[in-house]
């Protein structure tokens, strides 16, 4: 498809760090090639959100994931960018109503890769695991309670370079970020059905405000319908959930192609108390996510329930 091209580059903000700057990459290339465009039509705007600027503690102490999208947002309102690109998994449940998530690209390996050991069972008794995640603590906490976990915040290549100097004997990363980075030999790729990802890992969206019909537009050609589905479905659940950056939440979507399966497990932090369940049904139903939800935090022990705000 050609389409005419923007009267003016269309400006696509971005977060600073290499990864994210690989996924805005990847964003331009598609929407470029959708449309016959030149690279040229699309500017890359990088911003340093606030997450990145501050290292020394954990996210979900300092304000949670809005600290990744702050200043996007803030540049999506004011007209500065036209779109931004954002690891969905990094984006908060809710987002500003002037703003729409117009495109999911085709989703990654939803996995995570274990660095520093060949599998599970296979980590030394008592070794440190580095990871600032609540889900992978809770994961690894439950399936090995005498690990011990260590903070281990930074981007990618901070974290496997902590792993080197003997910050943690092991850590856990996304086999998606690994792959857009080009460090495909690291790690133990660790299997989706025993370890569940979290909820949108993989998926790269593109918001924009949902007044400008000519991005929409635009945006469209390149959205992939069953990731889209399926994030939606995974969010959905997380809201009613009323999951925060504290909450360990896991969550697996499978597709027969015309019916999702959701299958999730909420954690008490310290992995002691667990609860799965699951729930299929056709891709937007609104409801299905919600019960789901709604199932899990009827079964969890107070020591789950704590961590969670729906009902
Ligand atoms: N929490 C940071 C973050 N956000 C998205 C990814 C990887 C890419 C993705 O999951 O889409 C990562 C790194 C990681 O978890 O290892």
């Amino acid at each position: 498809m050609t389409s005419p091209l923007p009267e003016r580059p269309l400006k696509l903000g971005t977060r600073r760090s290499p990864l994210a700057m690989a996924q805005a990459c990847e964003a331009r290339a598609r929407l470029c090639n959708a449309h016959g465009w030149p690279e040229s039509a699309v500017e890359l705007v990088p911003v340093t959100a606030s997450g990145d600027r501050i290292q020394d503690r954990p996210l979900a102490d300092i304000g949670g994931k809005a600290l990744w999208t702050k200043e996007l947002d803030a540049w999506l309102i004011s007209g500065e960018i036209d779109f931004a690109v954002h690891s969905m998994k990094d984006v908060e449940t809710v987002r500003p109503e002037q703003f729409i998530i117009a495109a999911v690209l085709p989703r990654a390996d939803v996995r995570d890769v274990l660095v520093g050991a060949a599998s599970i069972h296979a980590i030394p008794p008592g070794a440190r695991v580095g990871t600032s995640a609540p889900r992978r603590a809770a994961l690894m906490l439950h399936a090995r309670p005498d690990l011990t976990i260590v903070g281990f915040r930074g981007n990618v290549a901070t974290r496997l370079a902590k792993l080197q100097t003997g910050e943690a004997d092991v850590t856990l990363l996304a086999a998606a970020g690994l792959e857009r980075l080009g460090e495909t030999g690291v790690g133990h790729p660790l299997s989706e059905h025993e370890w569940l990802p979290a909820p949108a890992q993989g998926a790269i969206g593109i918001e924009c405000l949902s007044s400008r019909d000519d991005l929409r537009h635009w945006l469209s050609a390149i959205d992939d319908t069953p990731s889209h589905d399926a994030i939606r479905a995974e969010r959905a659940l997380l809201l009613a959930l009323g999951g925060n950056c504290h909450s360990p939440i896991a969550v697996l979507t499978t597709t027969d192609g015309t019916t999702l399966t959701l299958r999730a497990a909420i954690y008490s932090p310290d992995g002691a108390e667990r609860v799965e369940d699951s729930e299929s049904f056709a891709p937007r139903n609104a409801d299905a996510p919600a019960r789901l939800a709604h199932r899990l935090l009827e079964a969890a022990p107070e020591a789950i329930r704590v961590h969670f705000s729906g009902t």
